[in-house]
């Protein structure tokens, strides 16, 4: 039998549906969620998903901040333009777009964000708390792999799984998330230099593929009924790439696409990062008062 698909796009749709209410219920409270984006240089792939998040705004009524800055920008430019999304009330959350162009240092530029506008989870200190396993923004891509899996009733608790990348927007938080109680998966974080790579996926249960290498991951490195979530993005002749083959489809029991898999759900993870945030404001505000 053919894998399932984790079907990304309607999962991440039912989710806006979600969110629309959530939207609703701040507004009639007053209140209007506002995501800021970050756009430097003029990466076809980094524009292509700056506009998308700003449409999944649009449909559930979260207002948009759009900034962008030429490849050529300084990293005081971009420091500039933090400084002013950190300071502006309509801003609920935002994020810097990654990768920056070469020449501005990720670290800086993230550790300048006030991190309870941080909508992507990527600060230092909201990493820490995910460290430490106290409330913060998660993450976006890997919480939208726990939420799919999830939503199509794959067993994470308990699972062996594997993670193939290690970058900070992928492999190292899921790794965090995946180990915490309320998951309970056992954990191992592999990369391309992982000796033996295919002995380490062919024992997992849920393989997440994220390193970037176009067919990493073949049919006879995935045991029998095992999740396989893509997450890998090269272009390959201007098309996206994935990091699994079309035959593991044949031996896997659910497959995440690419595109279709997990790409939207980030997504729909990071307009949730601003409605809870929205929520969270509101909330205190009324204990205040
Ligand atoms: N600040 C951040 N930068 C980057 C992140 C991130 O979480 N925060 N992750 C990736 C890119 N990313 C989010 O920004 C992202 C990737 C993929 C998709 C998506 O919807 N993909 C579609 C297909 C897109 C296409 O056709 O080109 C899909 O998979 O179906 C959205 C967001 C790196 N940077």
């Amino acid at each position: 039998m053919p894998a399932t698909i984790l079907d990304g796009k309607a999962t991440a749709a039912a989710i806006r549906g979600e969110l629309t209410e959530r939207v609703a219920a701040l507004a009639a409270a007053g209140h209007r969620p506002g995501l800021g984006t970050l756009l430097v240089g003029d990466d076809p792939g980094s524009r292509w998903y700056v506009n998308a998040k700003h449409s999944d705004c649009a449909q559930v009524g979260i207002a948009s901040i759009q900034r962008e800055l030429p490849a050529t920008a300084t990293e005081a430019d971009v420091l500039a333009v933090v400084a002013e999304l950190n300071a502006d009330p309509a801003c609920t959350g935002y994020i810097v777009q990654l990768p920056l162009p070469k020449g501005i240092e990720e670290s800086t530029v993230l550790e300048a964000m006030d991190p309870a506008k941080d909508a992507d989870g990527l600060h230092p200190v909201n990493l820490g708390r995910l460290v430490l396993n106290v409330p913060g923004p998660l993450p976006c891509t890997p919480v939208g792999i726990v939420e799919l899996l999830r939503r199509y009733e794959v067993p994470i608790a308990g699972a062996e799984v594997v993670v193939v990348g290690r970058g900070i927007t992928v492999g190292r938080p899921l790794g965090l998330l995946l180990t915490r109680r309320t998951e309970n998966a056992t954990v191992t974080l592999c990369h391309t230099g992982t000796r033996d790579l295919a002995a380490h996926v062919r024992s997992a249960d849920v393989v997440v593929a994220a390193a970037g290498v176009p067919g990493l991951i073949t049919a006879e490195m995935v045991k029998r009924g095992a999740a396989v979530l893509d997450v890998g993005v090269s272009r390959v002749d201007g098309k996206i790439a994935g990091d699994v083959a079309l035959d593991v489809l044949d031996v896997a029991g659910h497959v995440a696409p690419n595109p279709g898999g997990v790409g939207p759900m980030t997504r729909a993870m990071l307009l949730q990062n601003v409605v809870l945030a929205a929520e969270q404001a509101a909330a205190l505000e009324v204990l205040s008062a």
